[in-house]
């Protein structure tokens, strides 16, 4: 078993890590694994931030009792009550039945609906501190980042901010818990996975939450998933990245989101691309909906400024899992894309009238006409799609060179 890790002085890392689940909430793929991080501090009085999933309780618990013994932990914070984080929350009671949980208003109403617990419950305001001894915590609300009881945790002697799933990533910890002991890159992208899909709903609490910390002085982030971001290693990257997609800011690109039954629509999406690379964009990503995963798709549109979306009409509506992505980035309150779209039809189209609704529903700025097959491609659709690829460019272009 390993022993908990002393990433600071008197902060010790008790987290596990899950490679055995393929999709974390059933829903997104787990290539790497993910990591449920807990903290423990140990002052004169011991406070345990966050525990986590039930499944890993046996190796959690092996590591707080390797690093405390007998003592007893005097407070658990809990920054989130979703089950990955709080789902040994009744068996650390049971283990420690005098322990204090601190938490404010909502996360007491959940820590009775969730584990029916009810007693040595500390309710906090937003601002107060809490002292353990030689270290004091001040607790900042931060709600609907993504739940409503979420808050963040910062020690304020050591300037370490506990941010629950904020600044999280997919991804097990493989080895090195600080991000300056670890290669990161292999988290970039899951972790604009990660927030896209999880938390990208959020970006107006995020840019709140981001306001209230921007006077605070943070040289550690420990959020509840992947690495420990730190002062030596990429911690303000971190930070502008949170900044940015919560902004729905994103970079100068461009995603295809295609579906397409016998080849005609994709045959599109190809053309477009051409068109916009020939006219100058490097980053183009092109993304078939029967085969790339949702939160991929996703992850990209939230990357990219520019998104190209073509569908056929089926059964009179967009097809269902182009219809399934249009929905999610509504769900996403996604802003600020330069937009095209394109599809096809036989008898009596449906995509070009669905897609027109979106865009304007999303705000977008439309970048050309949209580009219809009926039936077969001719070659004033493929000069329609040439046209449709080289004003995306032209507008990305044009915000390139600002
Ligand atoms: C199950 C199914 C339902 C369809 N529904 C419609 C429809 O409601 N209206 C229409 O005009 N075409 C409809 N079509 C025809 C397709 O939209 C058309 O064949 C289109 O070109 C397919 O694009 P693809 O070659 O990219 O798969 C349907 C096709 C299938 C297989």
């Amino acid at each position: 078993m390993c022993k908990p890790l002393e990433i600071e002085k008197d902060i010790f890392y008790v987290g596990v890590n899950d490679r055995t689940k393929h999709l974390f909430e059933s829903l997104w793929p787990l290539p790497n694994g993910v990591s449920y991080n807990s903290y423990l501090i140990v002052d004169e009085k011991v406070a345990l931030i966050d525990t986590v999933d039930i499944c890993y309780s046996d190796v959690f618990f092996r590591k707080i009792t390797s690093l405390l013994g007998d003592r007893p932990i005097d407070y658990l914070v809990v920054n989130h009550m979703e089950p990955d984080h709080s789902g040994s929350i009744g068996l650390l009671v049971n283990k420690y039945p005098d322990i204090s949980i601190v938490g404010n208003k909502r996360t007491i109403e959940m820590l009775k609906g969730y584990y029916g617990v009810t007693n040595n419950l500390v309710e906090i305001l937003d601002l107060d501190t809490l002292n353990l001894g030689k270290y004091n915590l001040k607790f900042y609300l931060t709600p609907m980042v993504h739940w409503p009881e979420t808050m963040m945790t910062y020690l304020q002697e050591m300037n370490t901010l506990f941010s629950g799933d904020a600044f999280g990533t997919f991804g097990a910890i493989d080895g090195g818990v600080l991000d300056s002991q670890t290669r990161i890159e292999k988290y970039w992208d899951e972790m604009i996975r990660y927030y896209s899909n999880i938390v990208g709903k959020f970006g107006s609490p995020v840019q709140t939450a981001l306001k209230k910390l921007s006077g605070v002085e943070i040289d550690m982030i420990c959020s509840t998933h992947g690495p420990v971001w730190t002062k030596n290693g990429r911690i303000n990257e971190v930070i502008s990245l949170y900044d940015k997609l919560s902004k729905y800011d994103a970079d100068s690109g461009l995603v295809i989101v295609y579906g397409s039954m016998y080849g005609n629509t994709a045959e599109l999406a190809d053309t477009i691309a051409v068109s916009a690379s020939q006219n100058g964009v490097k980053d183009i990503v092109i993304h078939n909906v029967s085969k790339s995963h949702e939160s991929d798709i996703i992850r990209d549109v939230f990357k990219y400024k520019g998104l190209i979306i073509g569908s056929p009409t089926y059964n009179n509506k967009l097809y269902p899992a182009v219809e399934s992505v249009v929905t999610s980035l509504q769900n996403r309150n996604l802003k600020n894309r330069y937009f095209g779209y394109f599809g096809g039809f036989s008898w009596s189209d449906a995509s070009e009238r669905l897609l027109k609704s979106f865009a304007e529903e999303m705000n977008f700025e439309v970048v050309a006409s949209p580009v219809v097959i009926k039936q077969g491609m001719l070659d004033e659709v493929y000069e329609k799609a040439n046209n449709l690829g080289m004003m995306m460019a032209k507008k990305l272009n044009s915000d390139n060179s600002k």
